[in-house]
Formats: structure tokens, C-alpha cells, sequence
């Protein structure tokens, strides 16, 4: 099972290491991995589970944070309109999205980074991904707000990319332009 010994963290190259696609139909080894990422997610969500092996909860993993070179990532939560996204995928993209943005109010954090990172994180407000799903499934995704938002932080993992990369350094709270919070 991963744990937080699993998990790489800031300072460590393959944060900002631009991933390799996976090869379909994935191999059972790439399988497994992606299966292990969704159970951790699951498994930080689980009180008992959680406290008893000092897991950090997450809503969101990607494969660079277990220093796995390859574009997959995990998704387990439910959203502000109690929908459930649960979700281990292949060679995710972003194929369309909104000119208007979003962000939370509260910033963001990453499993990655073991420090409080204060800022508005713009995002996408609506976004159209495409991947391949575990049984192979060519999924086509339309998510808004909460959800957009979770799947570009993983996204970005996938391409070195951390949330403070796009906070504002001069005035971290300054409302982004043409954007509309998610929380
Ligand atoms: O990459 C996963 N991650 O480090 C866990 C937290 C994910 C996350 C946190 C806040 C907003 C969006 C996504
Ligand atoms: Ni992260």
C-alpha cells in the first residue's frame, strides 16, 4: 500500500519532471500502480485507516509523487453538489476549456509540500479532459469549479508543474481577472 514514505516532496526532481506517456493497453504493472494511488486516496478519506498510518488526506494523486515517471493520475472525492469522482487515469489532457477562471478561497495545498503556501491558485472554471480510464475506457470528462479545479492541480503534476507556480508573488490575494470562486 503507499503511505507518506511513498511520497516524494519538494527539492526532489520528479516535481518538475514533464512525464512520459503510458503506453495502452497499460501494462498490469502500470495497472496496479494506478490501482495503489486510487486506494491511497481512499484510505486518507478513512479515519481509522488514515490515523493509524499517519496518512495525509488527498483528493488528488499523480504518478511524479510517487517518483513514477508516467502520466497517470488518481481522483476520490465528491464535490460541492455531492458527485462522487473517482477515477484512476491514463494520459489525461485538457482537450477544451473556459476563457473564464476560478480558484479557491482557501488556496491549495499539495501532499508534495509540507508547508502552508498562501495565495489564489487561478484556474480553468470549466475544462474538457480526456483519458483512458482502468478498464481501458476512453473516458471524456466536462468538470466545473471544484472538480476542474482538482483535476488541473493533478494535471499540472503531470507536467512539473506546482499550484504556487501560478499564485501571484507580488499580491498573492489579488483577485485573478474574469474569475469567479469555487468555494
Ligand atoms: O497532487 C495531489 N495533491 O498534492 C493533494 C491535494 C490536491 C488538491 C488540493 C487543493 C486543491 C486541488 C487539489
Ligand atoms: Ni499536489
Amino acid at each position: 500500500m503507499i503511505t507518506m514514505d511513498d511520497i516524494v516532496r519538494e527539492g526532489h526532481p520528479a516535481l518538475r519532471t514533464v512525464t512520459e506517456e503510458v503506453p495502452l493497453p497499460p501494462s498490469d504493472k502500470d495497472k496496479k500502480t494506478l490501482e495503489e494511488m486510487v486506494q491511497y486516496l481512499k484510505n486518507s478519506q478513512d479515519e481509522q485507516v488514515c490515523s493509524r498510518y499517519g496518512l495525509r488526506p488527498g483528493v488528488g494523486l499523480a504518478a511524479p509523487q510517487i517518483n513514477v515517471n508516467k502520466r497517470m493520475l488518481a481522483v476520490h472525492f465528491t464535490d460541492m453538489k455531492d458527485k462522487l469522482y473517482s477515477y484512476g487515469l491514463f494520459n489525461p489532457r485538457i482537450v477544451s476549456h473556459s476563457v473564464e477562471r476560478t480558484y479557491l478561497s482557501t488556496g491549495e495545498g499539495c501532499l508534495s509540500v509540507d508547508r502552508e503556501v498562501p495565495g489564489y491558485v487561478p484556474r480553468y472554471r470549466r475544462i474538457t479532459v480526456k483519458a483512458t480510464d482502468l478498464e481501458g475506457n476512453e473516458v471524456k470528462l466536462r468538470l466545473k469549479d471544484y472538480a476542474a479545479i482538482v483535476f488541473q492541480h493533478e494535471i499540472d503534476h503531470l507536467h512539473g508543474v506546482m499550484f504556487y507556480d501560478h499564485i501571484d508573488q507580488e499580491q498573492p490575494f489579488k483577485e485573478p481577472e474574469n474569475a469567479t470562486p469555487a468555494d
